[in-house]
C-alpha cells in the first residue's frame, strides 16, 4: 500500500470537553474493536460516536465497507474523499478511514495530540486482533504516546455461532474463536433476530472459550460506553479489579469442536522471577508443554497476578500470543494474607492439570527441565 499521510485535521473549535492540557503529556488509550464481518463493529463506533459524553474521540475505521450509518455520514460530509481522511464529527470526535494500516494512521493522528483524549480502532472482521494488540507493545515509541486499553470483541448473536464453529484447514483456529479468546469485553450484539434459546447457546459458546471476559448483550451495539472504554485491561491499574475477576474465573470445558477454553489454576507462595519467565517462555515460545495426547499446548492469551520473591506488591502478568510482561501493580501483600499466583489462560488444548504441574515444577524447580 502507498505510504501516504493522513491530511490535516480540520481545526476544532474547542467545545469544552475538558483539554488541552490533557494532550501535551497523558498517554492516550486505545481500544481495539474487533469481531466478524457484518457482526455490529462500525454500528458500535457510531454508536459511541453519537451518545452524549465528555471525550473527544478519535476513531480509525481500519477498514471501509459498504452501507453503515457512520460511513454513509462520512460519504456524504466528504463527498467521496473517503481514505485518510481525518473528519470533524459531533462531540469534537475524529474520524479517519484507511486501509490495512490503523498503526500508520495512529502514528499520524499522534502529530494532532492534544485534539483527542481516546482512540477507537477497528480491525478488519478478519483480522486477528492479537497481532494488532502486539504492536502497541512492541513499538516503543507508539508505546509512550498510547496505551492499550482493552480488545472489546463484538459477535454476531445469530450467526455468531456458525462463524465461532466454522473449520479450519490443518486446524488452524479460526479468527471468530480467536476474537473471543482475546477479547476484554464481548458484545454479543442483533439480539433482536434471535430467541432466547438461541441466546443462550451463543452465549454458552461464548464463555466455554473464554471464561473470563465480561458478556454484555444489545441491540444495535447500544451498550453503557462505562462498560466499552477506560478498562484498564492490560496495565496495573486494573490489579484490584483484575484480583477480584481472577478469583471468579473458572476453568471451562471444550463446547465447540477443538475449542478454545479457559484454565485457571491457583498455586500458594513465592516464586521467583526468571522460573515464572521460564514457565511462560516454555508455554509461549518455545512451545514445548504438551496435553496428555502429546498436542502442543496453544496459549493466546494469559492473564495473571503472581507473587514475585522479594516484591511488596502483586505483579499483574499478561500476555498475547507469543508476547507478555510482568508489572507491579499498586496493590501490595498484606502481612496476614497468604501468598498466590493464579494465573489463567485461554487457548487450545490446554490442560489444567497439566499446566498446574509444569508450573510447580518449573518455580520450585523440584523436577528439572519440563
Ligand atoms: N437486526 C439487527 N441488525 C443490526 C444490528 N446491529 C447492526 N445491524 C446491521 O448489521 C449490518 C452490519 O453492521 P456493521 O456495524 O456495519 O458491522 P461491522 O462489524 O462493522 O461489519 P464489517 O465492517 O463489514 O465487518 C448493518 O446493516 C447494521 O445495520 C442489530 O442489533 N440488529
Ligand atoms: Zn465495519
Amino acid at each position: 500500500m502507498e505510504d501516504e499521510d493522513c491530511p490535516d485535521l480540520i481545526p476544532i473549535d474547542s467545545g469544552g470537553a475538558g483539554g488541552a492540557q490533557a494532550g501535551a503529556s497523558a498517554r492516550i488509550p486505545v481500544t481495539i474493536i474487533t469481531g466478524y464481518l457484518g457482526a455490529g463493529k462500525t454500528t458500535l463506533l457510531n454508536y459511541i460516536l453519537t451518545e452524549q459524553h465528555s471525550k473527544r474521540i478519535a476513531v480509525i475505521l481500519n477498514e471501509f465497507g459498504e452501507g453503515s450509518a457512520l460511513e454513509k455520514s462520512l460519504a456524504i460530509s466528504q463527498g467521496g474523499e473517503l481514505y485518510e481522511e481525518w473528519l470533524e464529527l459531533r462531540n469534537g470526535c475524529l474520524c479517519c478511514s484507511v486501509k490495512d494500516n490503523g498503526v500508520k494512521a495512529i502514528e499520524n493522528l499522534m502529530q494532532k495530540r492534544g485534539k483527542f483524549d481516546y482512540i477507537l480502532l477497528e480491525t478488519t472482521g478478519l483480522a486477528d486482533p492479537g497481532a494488532v494488540a502486539s504492536m502497541f507493545w512492541v513499538d516503543s515509541e507508539l508505546g509512550s504516546d498510547i496505551y492499550l486499553d482493552g480488545i472489546v470483541s463484538v459477535v454476531d448473536a445469530k450467526y455468531g455461532l456458525q462463524h465461532l464453529t466454522e473449520e479450519k484447514p490443518e486446524g488452524l483456529i479460526n479468527e471468530a474463536s480467536r476474537q473471543v479468546a482475546l477479547a476484554d469485553l464481548i458484545i454479543i450484539n442483533k439480539t433482536d433476530l434471535v430467541s432466547g434459546e438461541e441466546l443462550n447457546k451463543i452465549r454458552t459458546s461464548v464463555r466455554s472459550i473464554n471464561g473470563f471476559v465480561k458478556i454484555i448483550e444489545t441491540q444495535r451495539s447500544r451498550v453503557d460506553l462505562s462498560n466499552v472504554l477506560d478498562l484498564h485491561a492490560f496495565d496495573s491499574l486494573s490489579g484490584v479489579s483484575l484480583q477480584k475477576r481472577l478469583q471468579h474465573v473458572r476453568t471451562t470445558h471444550a463446547h465447540l469442536d477443538k475449542g478454545i477454553i479457559t484454565v485457571t489454576f491457583e498455586v500458594l507462595g513465592n516464586i521467583i522471577e526468571e522460573s515464572l519467565n521460564l514457565f511462560i517462555q516454555n508455554l509461549l515460545w518455545e512451545k514445548n508443554v504438551k496435553d496428555k495426547t502429546g498436542c502442543t499446548m496453544d496459549v493466546i492469551r494469559l492473564k495473571g497476578l503472581v507473587s514475585i520473591q522479594g516484591k511488596s506488591h502483586q505483579v499483574i502478568v499478561q500476555g498475547v500470543h507469543e508476547l507478555y510482561d510482568l508489572e507491579e501493580t499498586s496493590v501490595s501483600w498484606k502481612e496476614d494474607e497468604k501468598r498466590t499466583n493464579r494465573l489463567v489462560l485461554i487457548g487450545r488444548n490446554l490442560d489444567k492439570e497439566i499446566l498446574k504441574e509444569v508450573f510447580i515444577a518449573t518455580v520450585t524447580g523440584k523436577q528439572g527441565n519440563s
